[in-house]
């Protein structure tokens, strides 16, 4: 399995998960943040841009599926803010760290969990993690999933959100970056264990 080990000398590991819409991106991640020590999360959805910012495609869609959708800038400095003093980035952000009476230290394993489904195209955000899964399930039961509160336009999903997913796959496999890939179609319990001993072997075992 690729993904970079953590970081020699630094205290901190952070890792994504990823990365296909309505993968169980959010599932997995909600799991292990509840379990995992000193863990903060940040969720690429809250850096979407507003709607009127979104640039309205030749084939009549809004280009969701897309960086240009996203501050990816805003969201690169606050994984950097969180590299820079997790402590205090766990603090402000509600999250006990080191429960028991002793103090918090920069020298205890704090984890970032980065989720979101356009992680492993951007350089700057790339650079940053120690490890990287990629979760994926075959279009069939991605569409299947697909369901949110205000649905998509008809056609959004064959006509924009697959065909972009497809784009940055490739353009991620010819960058070459390594990524640890998931099986989504795997049970919740399944992929929860599977990452959560995963980032045990490489991240805390190791510190
Ligand atoms: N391993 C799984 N097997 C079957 N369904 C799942 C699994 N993980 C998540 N789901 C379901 O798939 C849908 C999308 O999951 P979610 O975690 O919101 O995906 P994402 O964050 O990748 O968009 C939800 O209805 C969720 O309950
Ligand atoms: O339709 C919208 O208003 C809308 C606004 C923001 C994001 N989305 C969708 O959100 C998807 C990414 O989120 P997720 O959690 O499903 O991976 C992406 O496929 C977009 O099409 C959709």
């Amino acid at each position: 399995m690729p993904g970079s080990p953590q970081r020699p000398g630094s205290p901190q590991g952070s890792t994504p998960s990823a990365l296909v819409t309505n993968g169980g991106k959010t599932t997995l991640t909600n799991r292990l943040v509840k379990a995992l020590p000193n863990c903060c999360v940040v969720h690429q959805d809250d850096f979407f841009k507003p709607q009127d910012q979104i640039e309205v495609g030749e084939d009549g869609f809004k280009q969701w599926d897309v960086l240009d959708s996203l501050d990816m800038e805003a969201m690169v400095s606050t994984v950097r803010a969180w590299i820079e003093n997790p402590v205090k980035f766990a603090r402000s952000h509600g999250v006990n760290v080191t429960p028991g009476s002793r103090e918090p230290s920069s020298q205890d394993t704090h984890i970032l969990v980065i989720e979101g489904f356009l992680l492993y195209n951007y350089k700057p955000l790339i650079e940053l993690f120690d490890l990287r899964y990629y979760l994926a399930v075959p279009y069939d039961e991605c569409k299947r999933r697909r369901s949110y509160t205000v649905p998509d336009p008809p056609g959004l999903f064959d006509g924009h959100v697959w065909p972009m997913y497809l784009k940055h796959r490739k353009q991620m496999e010819d960058s070459g970056v390594d990524v640890v890939y998931l099986d989504g179609l795997k049970s919740r319990d399944e992929l929860y264990n599977q990452v959560f001993e995963d980032i045990h072997n490489k991240l805390l075992n190791c510190s």
